[in-house]
């Protein structure tokens, strides 16, 4: 089980950040050759990233390329099949089919940033090669005509659709990034909602993110004792032959076990 808390965007014509990438402590790098990157700098960016995949990476490198019907989208995706990526990040996932089509083979992450992504998301979230859905916020909130506010009220709807359909395909859903690097405090807050709606982890836009990001997303010390204690307690009433057990008050069913040892496989491989 590899875990995925954080997920740090790198700019693709920032070879600087790509190395400071390699340094860091994210789960997941997905090198962007799509909206961090102008027009001028695609092909440059391309030869970047295809530079960074040649040696290897302490967890999953995946590539954004640039979406559907742009001039760039057949080189993006030809260096995404061939450099070596673990997977393909899809912008602006619109429909099933499109997802389909463009599965080549490599996990893909589709991005659900516009209306009709959202209405669509649980047919892309069937496609067999989608392994995970990404919110992209900025876009969704241009295009919703949405106003900014501090607990993303008007895009609840659009981030728990968006965890709804990847649940119920069992895929991974990760929420969208927070712009203001500057404010680690209303970061904080918005990983909080995130881990609360069921977002499995937060992609990120600066390396000051992703601590905030493991540990809102991960397991504590203290979550990783009560788990025990609780699979301890339902051991103990399972041998006694019952068929539920109370543990601090609480009762326990298999599926409250079952969560405890979701708990402790993140901490085995976060902390362990
Ligand atoms: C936002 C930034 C442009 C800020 O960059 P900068 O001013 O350089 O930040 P710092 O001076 O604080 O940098 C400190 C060091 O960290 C490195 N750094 C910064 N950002 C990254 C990064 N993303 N990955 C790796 N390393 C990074 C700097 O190089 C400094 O290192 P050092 O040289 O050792 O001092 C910048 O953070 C940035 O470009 N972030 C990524 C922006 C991005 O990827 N945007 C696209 C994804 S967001 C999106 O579109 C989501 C979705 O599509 C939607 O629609 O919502
Ligand atoms: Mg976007």
């Amino acid at each position: 089980m590899k875990p995925l808390r954080s997920a740090l965007y790198v700019p693709g014509d920032k070879p600087r950040a790509i190395e400071k990438a390699r340094t860091l402590r994210a789960d997941a790098i997905i090198l962007d050759l799509e909206d961090a990157v102008a027009p001028e700098h695609k092909a440059q960016a391309r030869e970047h990233v295809r530079d960074a995949l040649r040696t290897p990476w302490h967890v999953p490198v995946l590539i954004r390329v640039n979406g559907l019907n742009t001039p760039w989208e057949h080189d993006d995706r030809e260096l995404a099949l061939t450099a070596g990526a673990s997977g393909i990040v899809l912008p602006k996932v619109e429909d099933a089919r499109t997802a389909r089509d463009l599965s080549p083979g490599l996990p893909l992450w589709a991005m659900i940033e516009t209306p009709q992504g959202v209405l669509n998301a649980p047919s892309i979230a069937a496609v067999p090669g989608v392994t995970a859905l990404l919110v992209g916020t900025n876009d969704l909130a241009r295009a919703l005509r949405t106003q900014p506010h501090p607990d993303r009220t008007p895009l609840l709807h659009a981030l728990g659709s968006v965890v709804l359909a990847a649940r119920a395909h069992g895929k991974t859903p990760l929420d969208a990034v927070y712009n203001d690097i500057r404010d680690p405090q209303g970061f904080q807050r918005e990983c909080q909602q995130g881990r609360a709606l069921g977002f499995t982890g937060k992609t990120v836009i600066h390396p000051d993110q992703i601590e905030g990001a493991n540990t809102a997303f991960g397991v504590t010390a203290q979550e990783a004792q009560a788990a025990q204690e609780l699979i301890a307690a339902w051991e103990q009433a399972r041998r006694e032959g019952k068929s539920v057990a109370t543990h601090r008050g609480a009762l326990v069913e298999q599926m409250h076990v079952d969560e405890a040892q979701e708990v402790l496989a993140l901490w085995g491989v976060t902390e362990g």
